[in-house]
């Protein structure tokens, strides 16, 4: 259990988190999403007392991170930066970790295998991929199989089958009660990972309920429509409130209207409707929606100038 309360804190003159309260529950998997710079990973490091909130307080399993007499058996984290020495073997690592607690060979051995290092445990960590690197995170995280586990990022460099890993990983730890906490952006993952999710922007919370409540909360209906005449059917629905995305040839995927109303539309019209299927709203939908004004880094789309050839020097 995490119990965030009037968290805060202010780097120089700029507000990273700005009096935050939050609970992340035992048993469940919690999502922490956020534009980048909205303050995920310095929560994460004021939860591990490696950032000291400018105001209110962070604990788990009620107390402090410091006043914990054997940290890594409450709390296990993968944060973002690591600090591996690149000389170690990924071996040594982890038993320089288990000594400080007092925890056995065998409980290396385990998670090595656990998280699929059982064959690099005598490579230097400085060789390792990016994956590679997050697996031994990972296991540096469980090594003291504690009840709260704080993962930021852990899908970062990972293949397809280390994504599945860290999802199954993820909802077997919080089966056994304990508790999840896990930063991503990758939203299709976080889907289907999460059972909560808090958002936060630009330090302060967005939402914070469960995952269904979320996406239904994405308010606009969504629907995936086939017509013989996409375009005279976009030109006779549009207005506003109403998006159309045009996700292939031949299709519109219609944001705002309901299935009837653009059934109605494409019949006065006499526009063949060959498909019309109500989709649910996908979690980036719903998170795009939150966050929309909450971006700190807001890419821009280059749109091509038609009739211009840019001049090279
Ligand atoms: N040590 C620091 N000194 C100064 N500013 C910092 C420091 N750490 C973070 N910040 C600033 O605090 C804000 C929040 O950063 P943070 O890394 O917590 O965001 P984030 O949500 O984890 O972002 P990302 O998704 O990009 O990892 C940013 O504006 C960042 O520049």
């Amino acid at each position: 259990m995490i119990e965030a309360r009037s968290l805060a804190k202010v780097f120089g003159g700029k507000t990273a988190v700005d009096d935050i309260s939050f609970d992340v529950q035992p048993g469940k998997v919690t999502g922490f999403l956020g534009p980048n710079g909205a303050g995920k990973s310095t929560t994460m490091r004021m939860i591990m007392g490696l950032d000291y909130p400018t105001a209110g307080s962070v604990t788990v399993n009620r107390r402090l991170y410091a006043d914990h007499k054997a940290p890594l058996r409450e709390v296990g984290a993968l944060l973002e930066a690591r600090a591996v020495h690149p000389k170690r073997t990924a071996y040594n690592h982890l038993r320089a970790l288990a000594a400080s607690h007092g925890i056995p060979k065998e409980r290396i051995i385990e998670v090595m295998e656990l998280t699929g290092l059982g064959a690099a445990a005598n490579k230097r960590v400085g060789g390792f991929s990016m994956g590679m690197g997050q697996r031994l995170g990972i296991a540096a995280a469980l090594l003291g199989d504690p009840r709260t586990l704080i993962f930021d990022e852990p899908v970062n460099g990972l293949d397809p089958e280390g994504v599945q890993w860290v999802r199954h990983l993820a909802r077997g730890l919080a089966a056994e009660g304990r508790t999840v906490f896990i930063s991503s952006h990758l939203m299709s993952e976080m889907a289907v990972t999460a059972d909560h999710l808090i958002v936060i922007g630009r330090g302060r919370i967005l939402a914070d309920a469960p995952m269904d409540q979320v996406l239904a909360g994405s308010g606009r209906e969504r629907t995936l429509v086939r017509a013989d005449d996409v375009d005279a059917l976009a030109a006779a629905i549009g207005s506003d409130g109403v998006e159309i995305r045009r996700p292939a040839p031949g299709q519109l995927e219609i944001l705002g209207m309901s299935a009837r109303g653009i059934a109605e539309a494409a019949l006065s019209r006499r526009i063949l409707v060959t498909e019309l299927t109500p989709r649910q709203a996908s979690l980036e939908d719903a998170y795009m929606e939150l966050t929309r004004g909450e971006v700190e880094y807001q890419s821009r789309v280059i749109e091509p100038t038609v009739g211009e050839i840019p001049s090279h020097p």
